[in-house]
């Protein structure tokens, strides 16, 4: 699976100075891409790496004829208003790339002279989703999440049956999915007020995130053909931070028994940086299971999914209030927790998506459900945090929360370290609620 190469050395250093600084999200060790350009500048979008303060302009790259041989044909594929023909491409493509931006951009490189010129402030930029997301399906992944939020929608059974059987999602919805910076107006809806017998129509009152991670798909694979658990990473293209934002009391109302519908499709944000796979290889580590639950079906069990299938990314959300904002305070952290808690690993996901034959596409989006963690200041949604509401959250400036109010911005972040390797960072995921339109 997964392979420690040069371009994981954490002794690599940069000649873009901003690289090497201990605390940066974007070391030579990361090359995440994006697609950016000039902020309203009304170029095209196109392909970027990040690297320190600064982005590299692919398609200005590209038209340097910087690289040559497979690196050259990947670059060129990164060039333009998406990710997706880069994505095609398949693993064996992206990593020849990798190689090649990290010998370029390394102290000391031939190719200085010519790349200096195609690297663009990241404070100067704007970006857009990726890849043209053709689908999107949301896992839930997270037997911490799951046992927590099936206390508040199930309390006599919590964790049904399934869940330590099949990996749980449900088909998202792909046209309302933005980048980071992303707004929207509260969303309106059928609830069912408690102890009533018919529902109101109106803004929802029980607005929550979901902090989660986005995997998006590389290569995939044929209508009819499925993806081995032992090949599913090399078909993954990265990872991004996803913010499943959620109407619970709208939820609460329709999701019997079919499963969310208007409470999760008015809006998913997620961060404009894709870190690929394997610029997370230091970071992977054994997949466990509490003693006694059942082993995974053959197929969704491999040797290399127990030894390193999980990944320890650190994640935390943070909530910037409009009172915080207009007083200059910057956003508080609500929770901490580790990607390295799943339940299911990234490859079950793919696996599991793919036993029946169904199609992935290259640029469609997994996410990997809500990441909570084992204690309850690790839960990745106020649901979970505020236990349905009733346990109000205290912010450094007394302002409190049950849910989120018009005005609150919702900021991710994720990022990997550890002795002996580089630091890497996923940046952030920012969305901000709007009042409700008029009904
Ligand atoms: O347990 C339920 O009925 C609902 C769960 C969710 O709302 C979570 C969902 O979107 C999947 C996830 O993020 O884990
Ligand atoms: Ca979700
Ligand atoms: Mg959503």
């Amino acid at each position: 699976m997964t392979h420690l190469n040069e371009t994981h050395d954490p002794a690599l250093r940069s000649w873009v100075e901003s690289a090497n600084q201990a605390t940066n999200d974007f070391p030579l060790q990361n090359l995440p891409f994006a697609v950016f350009r000039r902020q309203g500048s009304g170029e095209a979008f196109r392909g970027g790496v990040a690297i320190g303060e600064q982005i590299l302009d692919l398609a200005l790259a590209a038209a340097s004829g910087a690289f040559t041989g497979e690196a050259a044909g990947a670059l060129q594929a990164a060039s333009g208003e998406t990710l997706n023909t880069l994505m095609a491409l398949g693993q064996p493509s992206w990593s020849a790339l990798r190689l090649a931006l990290s010998r370029a951009l390394r102290e000391g490189a031939a190719e200085q002279a010519r790349l200096a010129a195609c690297l663009v402030p990241q404070s100067d930029a704007e970006f857009a989703v990726p890849a043209r997301i053709g689908d999107y399906t949301d896992f839930y992944t997270s037997v911490h999440h799951a046992t927590n939020i099936g206390r508040q929608f199930r309390p006599d059974n919590p964790l049904l049956p399934n869940f330590k059987w099949i990996p749980i999602g449900y088909h998202g919805r792909a046209s309302s999915i933005k980048v980071s910076g992303q707004t929207f107006p509260r969303p309106v809806g059928q609830t069912l007020p408690p102890g009533a017998t018919e529902p109101t129509f109106g803004p929802c009152k029980r607005l929550d995130y979901e902090l989660e991670l986005g995997v998006f798909m590389g290569s995939g694979n044929a209508l009819g053909e499925r993806i081995a658990i032992t090949d599913a990473e090399a078909s993954v293209f990265g990872l991004c931070l996803l913010n499943d934002w959620s109407a619970r009391d709208i939820q609460a109302w329709e999701y019997q028994p079919l499963g969310p519908f208007l409470s999760k499709n008015f809006a998913t944000t997620i961060s404009p940086w894709i870190v690929t796979l394997e610029a997370l290889a230091p970071y992977r580590v054994p997949f466990t299971r509490p003693e006694g639950d059942p082993q995974p079906l053959p197929y969704l069990d491999a040797p290399a999914n127990w030894a390193q299938g999980a990944m320890d990314v650190q994640l935390e959300v943070l909530l910037q209030t409009q009172a915080m904002r207009d007083a200059g305070e910057d956003a508080a952290r609500l929770s901490r927790t580790s990607y390295r808690h799943a339940y299911w690993t990234v490859a079950q996901m793919v696996a599991h998506h793919t036993v029946n034959g169904c199609n992935l596409q290259p640029g469609d989006l997994l996410g990997t459900g809500t990441l909570s963690g084992p204690t309850l200041d690790e839960a990745g949604a106020l649901i979970e945090l505020t236990v349905g509401g009733k346990q109000l959250l205290t912010l450094p400036n007394g302002q409190t929360r049950g849910y989120l109010e018009d005005g609150d911005a919702v900021v991710l972040r994720g990022w990997c370290e550890k002795a002996g390797a580089a630091r890497i960072g996923f940046g952030e995921c920012v969305g901000t609620v709007l009042p409700a339109r008029q009904v």
